[in-house]
């Protein structure tokens, strides 16, 4: 694997909001790459630092909140933790782009359908004109969306809810990105909609080579979207691997109780069909693990010592951030190697 397959690179994320009250460890100290043209997920329940993680790679922290210098964001290759704000707006209007939730927060109530996507095309391609038209069209009709001709004259309150999605999807490409960020853009969607809308991204990335990083707390759609999978708890990744490795082995507690969760998934394991109690809002440094006052095979080490991630697979593309690994070894001498690289992280930040 060189470095040019990878698109995105990630390393200790801290992103952190210093409100008059408290400070919120919103990203605190996150890992992990999105090679070109793979769908790599993140997963986690609300108030893990999902869209917190989406918002600092995109350039999106506001005061009261900021990634730390620590950080280190690479997309091909250049750091984009030390951009300018109008370096950072040109890789958003073309290298990666955004697909919310809330489809209305990408569309403007005011103008056509047609008319934002010729924007666009012309901010950021220079394409205007009968061209533009033309484009737009093709575009419409990437994203299935019948009768495109005749809908680009259309306001966004004339689409459907599946629809205006579609609609946004085919404004990013307007941009013509090679890396679509996705925030829960199906959540909002009945179940129908949302797989054909999975369904158009995936041949949207088969067609045009897209990378994707998509973000969810479902994870049926991890399980039907996503290559590789990213597990966040409290601003942390707890677990990461493949995604058929991730469902057939899963390794943290946490990771089990949430396919546990999986509406009509057979529970694997007594107790944990539901996870009990809320995400905590991290406010200093983890010392501890985040996850031990609701997991079910927390000990006592768990309260004051922080889990690394160890590999648990003989592939080593599976790691877990949980002192019940790796496994074999003893109790003692599995905290003993956490504290250990716990320790050595902390002289590298001092260094
Ligand atoms: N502007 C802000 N100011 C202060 N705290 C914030 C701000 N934005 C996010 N946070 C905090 O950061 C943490 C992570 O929030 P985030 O929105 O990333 O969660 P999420 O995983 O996307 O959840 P959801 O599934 O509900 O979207 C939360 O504790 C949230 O309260
Ligand atoms: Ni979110």
């Amino acid at each position: 694997m060189t470095d040019s397959d990878t698109i995105l690179s990630v390393q200790n994320l801290q992103t952190v909001f210093y409100t008059d009250r408290e400070t919120i460890r919103a990203v605190d100290s996150i890992s992990f790459d999105v090679k070109r043209g793979e769908t790599v997920g993140i997963v986690g329940e609300s108030g893990s630092g999902k869209s917190v993680t989406a918002r600092s790679i995109m350039g999106l922290i506001d005061s009261p909140g900021r990634v730390r210098s620590e950080s280190s964001i690479r997309f091909n290759g250049k750091e984009l933790t030390e951009l300018s704000d109008a370096e950072y707006r040109s890789v958003r209007g073309s290298g990666i782009g955004m697909v919310f939730q809330d489809p209305q927060q990408s569309l403007n109530p005011v103008y056509t359908v047609g008319n934002q996507i010729r924007e666009s095309l012309k901010v950021n391609r220079g394409i205007t004109g009968p061209e533009a038209t033309e484009e737009a069209t093709k575009l419409l009709e990437a994203v299935g969306i019948p009768d495109p001709k005749r809908r680009l004259d259309e306001y966004p309150h004339e689409f459907s809810g599946g629809m205006r999605q579609r609609a946004v999807i085919a404004m990013m490409l307007a941009c013509d990105p090679e890396f679509l960020i996705c925030d829960e853009p199906t959540t909002a969607l009945d179940v129908t909609i949302q797989a054909q809308i999975l369904d158009l991204l995936k041949d949207l990335q088969a067609e045009r080579g897209l990378s994707i990083l998509f973000i969810t707390h479902d994870m049926g759609v991890i399980a039907d979207i996503a290559d590789r999978v990213n597990v966040m708890y409290a601003g942390q990744i707890v677990e990461q691997a493949p995604v058929e490795e991730l469902f057939a082995n899963p390794k943290h507690p946490y990771t089990e109780a949430l396919i546990d969760s999986i509406p009509g998934e057979q529970s694997r394991k007594e107790g944990l069909e539901t996870i009990e109690g809320e995400v905590p809002t991290p406010n200093e440094p983890a010392s501890y693990c985040r996850f031990a006052p609701r997991c079910p095979k927390a000990f006592d080490a768990c309260d004051n010592v922080p889990p690394q991630h160890v590999s648990v697979n003989d592939e080593h593309d599976h790691t877990a951030a949980c002192l019940l690994y790796p496994d074999g070894e003893s109790e003692e001498e599995r905290v003993r190697q956490h504290t250990e690289i716990a320790d050595d992280e902390h002289r590298g930040d001092e260094a």
